[in-house]
C-alpha cells in the first residue's frame, strides 16, 4: 500500500505526494472516493485497529467511511454483542486481504457473506452499471473507488452510488486492476535506474513506451524506424532537469538557487539591455528615411567630430531595413561628392569579408535624403557597442551605457594580447582577399561584448581615397604599423603615445613582459628585423606580413582560442538550460489552452463526451478534469495553514515530469476535497496530448 491518504506527508520517494500539504491532507482522511488501490483499511481486517467484536456502544470508527453513523445504524441490528461470536482472527499478510469463505462466514453475517462478489469495472459489461458495484470499479486511473471490498463484506450499508458522480477518464476504462500490476506498481521506484515497472495495465504500458518521443506512442507505423521497437524502453529521464555541458561553478547543494534554472543574471541583463537599445527610437525624430532604411536613430553622442580620418564629418545611425526588418548601422559622410563611379564599386570586395573581428559591410550608396549629398555605408549593427576610444581613453560619463564611466586604467597584458590576436585574425581575412584595413585606430574599433573587438569603418577610405596611388603591399604594411601604434597607445593609456615613441616604449618595458614589447617593436619597425615578432632568441630576417606576424604570436593565439572555447562552452550550457525553459513554456501553453476552457460546453458535440451527462462541460470531464486538478496541484499549492505556497522547484519538477511522462504517481485532490485521483504523469501526459489534439481538431473544423 503505497498511498498514504491519512498521513501528514506523502511518500515522496514514491511520488505519492498530496497536493494539499498537511492541513488539507489531514482532511483527505474523509475523502469518499479514492481512485487507486482503494482498500478500506477497516474492511481489511489486516488493517483493523482492534478485533471485530465491538461493544454495542462502542462501534469501530472507520476513518474511510464518510458517515460512520450509518454504519452504526445498520450494524447495530445485526451485530449485537454476543459472547458466543467467534473471536477475530487476523488475516495472514500473504492473503493480502482476500478472505477465505470459512473466515468470512465466521467473521461476518451470513447475509454479508452472500453478497455479490466485487468485480472490477473492466470485467463487467456496461449494462451492469447502476448497482452498488457499478460505482465501485477500481480502475487504477482516476476512477472513483468506493472501497470495493467493503461492499462485499457489508452489503447492508446504505451506500448510494448515485450520490457520487462517477469519474471515468477517457481511454482508461479497459484497464484492469490485476494483482501482478498492482504488485509491480507498489514495487515501483521512480528513482531507481531500472524503473521500467509499469504502473497500470502492463500490456498497455509497454505498447505506449515503444517510442518515448512519439506524440502518439500507440501509432506503430514508424516502428521500423526504431531499432528494438518491440522491447520496453524506459522514458528519458530529462525530467530530472540535467543541463549538459561544463558547470561554470562548483556550488554546494544548499547553495543552489532559482538562478540555477535560468540564464545568469549578468548575461540576461546584457542581452536585454542590447535588445532595449536596439529597439529604442526618437519619438519625434526629424531624421528622414534613407532608401529603404527607416526609423533612423543617431548613435553619435560625441560633441566634437573628428574630420581628419576621412576628410568628412561622419555620423553613425541605427536604422531598420524595410526589406528584411533587420537593424543596421548607417555611417554617413556629410557633403561627400562622388566623382568616380568606380569609387563606390570598390566596396564590393568588402562584402565578401566575413570575419568575426570585422564589422560586416552590406552596401554603400549616395543619397540626398539629408538635404546634402551624403555617402552612406551600411554595416552590421552591434547594439551597445562602444569604441576602444570610449572604453580606454575617455573618462567622461556616458549616459548611453547607463552612467558607466569609461575606464582609464592600466590595461592587463592578457587583454592586449587578445586584441592583438583578434585584430591579427581580422587582418588575415582582409589581406587574404587583397584588401587593406587602412584604418586601425581606437575610434574605429568597436567592442561588441566583453573583450570582443571588431574593425569598424573598413572600406570607407577605399571609396574616399579611390585615386590613392599607394600599393597594396604598402597599405598592408601600414596596417601592421597602425596595429603597433594602437597597442602602444593602449599600453600607455594615452591616445598620443606613439608621438613620443622612446618614452612610451620604456613605459611598456616597465609595465609589461619583454615579449609584448618585442611584438610592438616588430610592428612599429618599418623594415624586416632579424627577429620574429615574439622570438626572444632571434632568427633569420622574415618578411613583415600578416602571416609571419601570426606565426610569431602562435602561442598567444592558442591561449585566446582556449579561453574563447571555454566561453563558448559556458554559453552552450546556458542555452541548454534555456532550452529546458522553452520546452516548459510549450507545455504550459498547451495546459492553459485546455484548462477551464469556457466555450467548449455541452452544446458542442464532443466525440469523447459522456452522453449520459450532457450538462458537464468539456473542460470539466474526462482527461480535462484531472488536468485541471493537476494545474491546482502544481500552481495552487497551500501550506498547512492554507497560505499560498510559492515553490518554483515544485512547479518545475512537476512540469518536467509531465513532459517526460514519468511513471511516478501523484494524488490529485478535487476542490471539494471529496475525491482523490491517483494518476501517473504518463497518464496526465497522454490526457494532455489527446485533449490538445481534440482542441486542434475543433479549431480545424471551425476554420473550414
Ligand atoms: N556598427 C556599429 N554598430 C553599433 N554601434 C556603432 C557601430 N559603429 C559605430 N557605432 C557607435 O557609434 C558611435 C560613433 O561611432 P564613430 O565611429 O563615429 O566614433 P566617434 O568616436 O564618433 O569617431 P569620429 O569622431 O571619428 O566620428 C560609437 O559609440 C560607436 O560605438
Amino acid at each position: 500500500m503505497a498511498a498514504n491518504f491519512g498521513g501528514s506527508s506523502g511518500d515522496s520517494r514514491r511520488g505519492v505526494a498530496s497536493p494539499r500539504p498537511k492541513g488539507r491532507e489531514a482532511k483527505n482522511t474523509f475523502c469518499r472516493n479514492v481512485t487507486i488501490y482503494g482498500h478500506c483499511r477497516y474492511e481489511n481486517s489486516m488493517w483493523a485497529p482492534f478485533p471485530l467484536r465491538p461493544a454495542p456502544d462502542n462501534p469501530p470508527a472507520c476513518p474511510y467511511i464518510h458517515d460512520p453513523s450509518k454504519l452504526n445504524q445498520n450494524e447495530n441490528a445485526k451485530k449485537r454483542f454476543n459472547a458466543d461470536s467467534p473471536s477475530f482472527t487476523p488475516l495472514q499478510a500473504s492473503t493480502n486481504g482476500s478472505l477465505t469463505p470459512s473466515a468470512r462466514s465466521a467473521a461476518i453475517s451470513p447475509k454479508a457473506a452472500n453478497a455479490a462478489v466485487f468485480t472490477p469495472k473492466s470485467q463487467r459489461s456496461s449494462k451492469s452499471r447502476g448497482g452498488l458495484s457499478s460505482s465501485s470499479h477500481s480502475s487504477l486511473t482516476g476512477a472513483a473507488v468506493s472501497t470495493p471490498s467493503l461492499q462485499t463484506k457489508e452489503p447492508a450499508l446504505e451506500w448510494h452510488p448515485q450520490e457520487f458522480q462517477e469519474f471515468v477518464p477517457q481511454g482508461y476504462e479497459g484497464q484492469l486492476v490485476d494483482a501482478t500490476a498492482q504488485a509491480s506498481a507498489l514495487a515501483y521506484d521512480p528513482f531507481s535506474s531500472g524503473s521500467a515497472v509499469p504502473a497500470i495495465g502492463a500490456s498497455n504500458h509497454q505498447a505506449s513506451s515503444i517510442n518515448p518521443y512519439a506524440q502518439d506512442p500507440s501509432g506503430l507505423t514508424g516502428a521500423s524506424y526504431y531499432p528494438n521497437a518491440n522491447s520496453f524502453q524506459t522514458a528519458p529521464s530529462y525530467h530530472l532537469y540535467w543541463p549538459i555541458g561544463p558547470q561554470p561553478t562548483n556550488l554546494l547543494a544548499y547553495q543552489r538557487t532559482a538562478h540555477d534554472f535560468f540564464i545568469p543574471d549578468a548575461l540576461r541583463e546584457e542581452l536585454q539591455r542590447k535588445a532595449e537599445v536596439a529597439r529604442s527610437i526618437f519619438p519625434n525624430s526629424a531624421l528622414p528615411q534613407v532608401e529603404h532604411y527607416h526609423t533612423l536613430y543617431c548613435l553619435d553622442t560625441a560633441q566634437q567630430k573628428n574630420q581628419t580620418l576621412f576628410g568628412y564629418q561622419t555620423l553613425v545611425y541605427k536604422a531598420v531595413s524595410s526589406k528584411d526588418g533587420i537593424t543596421y548601422a548607417l555611417r554617413r559622410l556629410e557633403n561627400y561628392r562622388l566623382t568616380n563611379e568606380n569609387a563606390i564599386r570598390s566596396i564590393q570586395p568588402w562584402k565578401r569579408v566575413f570575419n568575426a573581428n570585422v564589422v560586416t559591410i552590406h552596401d554603400a550608396f549616395t543619397t540626398r535624403a539629408f538635404g546634402d549629398s551624403s555617402l552612406i555605408l551600411v554595416t552590421d549593427y552591434h547594439s551597445c557597442s562602444k569604441s576602444l576610444l570610449e572604453e580606454h581613453f575617455k573618462t567622461t560619463p556616458m549616459p548611453r551605457f547607463h552612467g558607466r564611466q569609461a575606464a582609464s586604467t592600466h590595461v592587463p597584458e592578457q587583454i592586449l594580447w587578445s586584441y592583438l590576436v583578434q585584430i591579427g585574425s581580422a587582418l588575415k581575412a582582409i589581406h587574404g582577399v587583397g584588401l587593406a584595413a587602412r584604418l586601425i585606430t581606437p575610434s574605429k574599433i568597436i567592442l561588441t561584448s566583453k573583450n570582443r573587438v571588431r574593425l569598424n569603418a573598413c572600406g570607407i577610405l577605399d571609396i574616399v581615397n579611390f585615386d590613392n596611388t599607394r600599393s597594396l603591399s604598402e597599405l598592408q604594411a601600414d596596417d601592421l604599423l597602425q596595429l603597433g601604434r594602437l597597442i602602444l597607445c593602449l599600453a600607455n593609456n594615452n591616445p598620443n603615445a606613439h608621438l613620443a615613441l622612446q618614452k612610451s616604449m620604456e613605459l611598456v618595458a616597465r609595465s609589461y613582459t619583454g615579449r609584448l614589447k618585442e611584438c610592438i617593436q616588430w610592428l612599429l619597425n618599418p623594415q624586416p628585423t632579424p627577429t620574429t615578432p615574439t622570438s626572444p632568441t632571434g632568427g633569420p630576417p622574415v618578411a613583415k606580413d600578416i602571416d609571419n606576424f601570426l606565426s610569431g604570436i602562435a602561442d598567444q593565439f592558442a591561449a585566446v582560442f582556449d579561453s574563447e572555447l571555454h566561453a563558448g562552452d559556458v554559453l552552450t550550457s546556458v542555452v541548454s538550460r534555456e532550452l529546458e525553459a522553452s520546452r516548459l513554456v510549450r507545455l504550459l501553453v498547451k495546459l492553459n489552452m485546455i484548462n477551464e476552457r469556457p466555450e467548449l460546453d455541452a452544446s458542442i458535440p464532443i466525440p469523447a463526451a459522456n452522453a449520459s451527462s450532457p450538462s458537464t462541460s468539456w473542460a470539466e470531464t474526462g482527461e480535462r478534469y484531472y488536468l485541471k486538478l493537476f494545474r491546482d496541484y502544481v500552481f495552487h499549492t497551500v501550506d498547512a495553514n492554507g497560505h499560498p505556497k510559492i515553490d518554483l522547484a515544485h512547479v518545475i519538477d512537476n512540469l518536467n515530469k509531465l513532459d517526460a511522462g514519468s511513471d511516478e504517481r501523484i494524488a490529485l485532490v478535487s476542490r471539494d476535497e471529496q475525491n482523490v485521483l491517483i494518476v501517473t504523469y504518463r497518464e496526465l501526459k497522454k490526457g494532455l496530448e489527446s485533449s490538445f489534439q481534440d482542441l486542434v481538431s475543433k479549431a480545424g473544423r471551425a476554420g473550414r
